[in-house]
């Protein structure tokens, strides 16, 4: 297992985090969803480094440079709602990638340890052999990015494995950890201290796709 941690280096990255949990700034949806946007790309940029690629001759009008691309794109899965504006970061730096859609939710009423998680839109590209980016800017129980990787796996296995958040709780990696195996790789901006009694990572910054969008209702 691999674990990447944004949080556990000074940097700009500290500023777009404490942006993201500041009860008066996320007052301003656009820039919460901005600044996803923007760790998302951070975040794409630090797994980039662990990808395959391939070296050619480029050549410049003055003359041959040493280049460098990727032997394949990767393929995004974005976990709607909240997703969309973190894995649009990802989708600014792997620019030619395939993406596919997920939509989960956690029923509001059942919000606790034992919550169900529902599926709703799915459209996704065969993993097979794949780069597999999951991109889920909170990661709580880890009961909805597991649900989505059962999912995801009835068609096939990637060549690797990478589950990218902008928060996680140490329930919910245990838990990942536990049912994806050492092959997966965490791109992580902060692990949290623990959830709630209703499953919010503490602090966090309280529910992602609400401050994205607005009330489920
Ligand atoms: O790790 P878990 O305990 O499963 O919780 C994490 C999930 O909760 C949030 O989605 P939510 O259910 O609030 O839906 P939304 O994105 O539509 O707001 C978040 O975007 C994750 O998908
Ligand atoms: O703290 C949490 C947990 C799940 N989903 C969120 O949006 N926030």
């Amino acid at each position: 297992m691999h674990l990447f941690e944004l949080n556990q280096q000074l940097s700009v990255a500290q500023s777009l985090l404490a942006q993201l949990r500041d009860p008066d700034i996320q007052q301003d949806r656009w820039r919460f969803r901005h600044n996803l946007q923007r760790l998302g790309m951070l975040l794409a940029y630090e797994l980039s480094k662990t990808l395959q690629y391939q070296s050619f001759p480029l050549h410049t009008s003055l003359g041959v440079a040493k280049a460098a691309d990727l032997d394949q794109q990767p393929l995004l899965i974005c976990v709607m709602r909240a997703g969309l504006p973190f894995y649009q970061g990802f989708s600014d730096v792997f620019d030619q990638a395939d993406s596919g859609f997920i939509g989960a939710y956690r029923q509001a009423e059942q919000a606790g340890m034992d919550q169900d998680i529902f599926l709703g839109y799915s459209a996704n590209p065969a993993i097979d052999g794949r780069d597999l980016v999951l991109i889920d800017p909170m990661l709580a129980t880890g009961s909805s990015l597991l649900k989505v990787w059962r999912l995801l796996q009835q068609s096939g296995t990637p060549r690797s494995l990478h589950i990218a958040a902008a928060i996680a709780a140490p329930e919910g990696l245990a838990l990942l950890q536990r049912e994806l195996g050492s092959a997966a790789h965490f791109w992580i901006g902060a692990v949290d201290e623990r959830l709630n009694e209703q499953a919010y990572i503490v602090p966090g910054l309280g529910d992602a796709g609400d401050l994205c969008f607005g009330d489920k209702g």
